[in-house]
């Protein structure tokens, strides 16, 4: 794959928070990429830095948090390459590209939208900030959208207040406002969370659909490997503000390179492994980034850590094939003929 099939390419990312006890590393050196009309997941576990990477794209990292370094190559079809690292989050270019090309879902639909303005009043807006729709025009493209993401009755859940939906039907509206101006990228942060498993199975299958009905590229963040398995192209394993591993989603679920990985997926149930099947669990809890453990990140918990080597210096980030990394001492002797991480 070519660099220029990524919409999307993150490269040596770091977004500290500076408070008053020193810097947090939320964000430290992530390089990941999204190529055109593909779903890639970034999975991790609580507190490894998935939702910051997210905003960092949007500029919407809070304060006292900013990107110290790295770039975030935006390549829309037709337009020069902007590195939206480098732009004031609240510039006018900044503001023309979040929601006018890339699109955010969050993990609270309830709390995202207003219990002020009915869900129509709200798409109506999302839809006239972008496009240049009168109110009737914008309405009609709303009652579309609302039966796309397959809201019943969209007619009259247009004058409907998010208190009166459902979780599951208020993050339908969530991605009907996203998809309002249709995104070039949707970035979903855990958007099934804080909905029942069934809800869930139904909001992951309606943004498989979305996703290949527009051919949008999805990035996808989430803990869960189950939604994963379903939804991803590519997968991206993050630890500690880090990315320990990418690969292709078979590549991660079937050959897995890093300790880590390999603890995650020894961690969830496999079908047809029968009732007996023994999970693992990843002993220890995840540092906070104020505490990073010297050497890689991981050796506290790694069963493979090698002494005197995994707690004295960082691991390399070792290319095994195009698209391919696992930033690990024991993979070292794997390296591709590739000479460097192509993103
Ligand atoms: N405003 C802030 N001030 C200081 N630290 C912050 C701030 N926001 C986030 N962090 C820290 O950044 C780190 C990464 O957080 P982030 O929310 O990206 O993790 P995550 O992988 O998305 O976790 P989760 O799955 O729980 O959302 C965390 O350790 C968090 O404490």
């Amino acid at each position: 794959m070519h660099a220029t099939d990524n919409l999307l390419a993150i490269k040596g990312l770091k977004t500290h928070f500076f408070i008053r006890e020193g810097a947090v590393r939320a964000v430290d050196g992530v390089t990941l990429s999204v190529p055109r009309g593909k779903t890639v997941c970034v999975v991790g576990e609580s507190g490894c830095g998935k939702s910051v990477t997210a905003r960092s794209v949007l500029g919407l990292v809070d304060e006292p948090g900013r990107i110290v370094a790295g770039e975030i190559w935006w390549r829309r079809e037709g337009g020069e390459p902007v590195d939206l690292a480098s732009l004031d989050p609240k510039s006018e270019q900044m503001r023309r590209v979040r929601g006018g090309e890339i699109s955010m879902v969050f993990q609270e639909p309830m709390a995202s939208l207003s219990p002020m303005y009915t869900v129509g009043a709200q798409l109506v807006e999302a839809i006239q900030l972008h496009l240049p729709l009168d109110k009737d025009q914008a309405r009609e493209r709303a009652i579309g959208l609302l039966r796309r993401v397959g809201i019943p009755r969209p007619e009259q859940r247009f004058d409907a207040y998010s208190f009166q939906l459902s979780g599951g039907m208020c993050q339908r509206v969530m991605i009907a406002i996203a998809l309002a101006c249709d995104p070039a990228l949707l970035i979903a942060d855990e958007p099934t969370t804080a909905l029942d498993v069934t809800t869930q199975a139904r909001v992951v299958d309606l943004l498989r659909e979305l996703q290949a009905d527009t051919g949008m590229s999805v990035l996808f963040i989430t803990h869960d490997l189950g939604v994963v398995a379903e939804i991803a192209d590519e997968v991206v394993v993050m630890y500690l503000g880090t990315v320990v591993e990418r690969g292709g989603v078979d590549e991660i679920f079937h050959d897995p390179k890093h300790p880590y990985t390999k603890a995650l997926l020894g961690s969830i149930p496999r079908m047809g492994a029968g009732t007996r099947q023994r999970l693992t669990t990843i002993r220890g809890n995840v540092p906070h980034p104020s505490d990073r453990p010297a050497g890689c990140p991981f050796h506290p918990r790694c069963d493979s850590a090698i002494v005197g080597v995994c707690d004295a210096a960082e691991p390399p980030d070792v290319v095994l094939g195009p698209g391919r990394t696992a930033r690990c001492v024991l993979h070292e002797h794997d390296r591709s003929s590739l000479k460097e991480v192509r993103i």
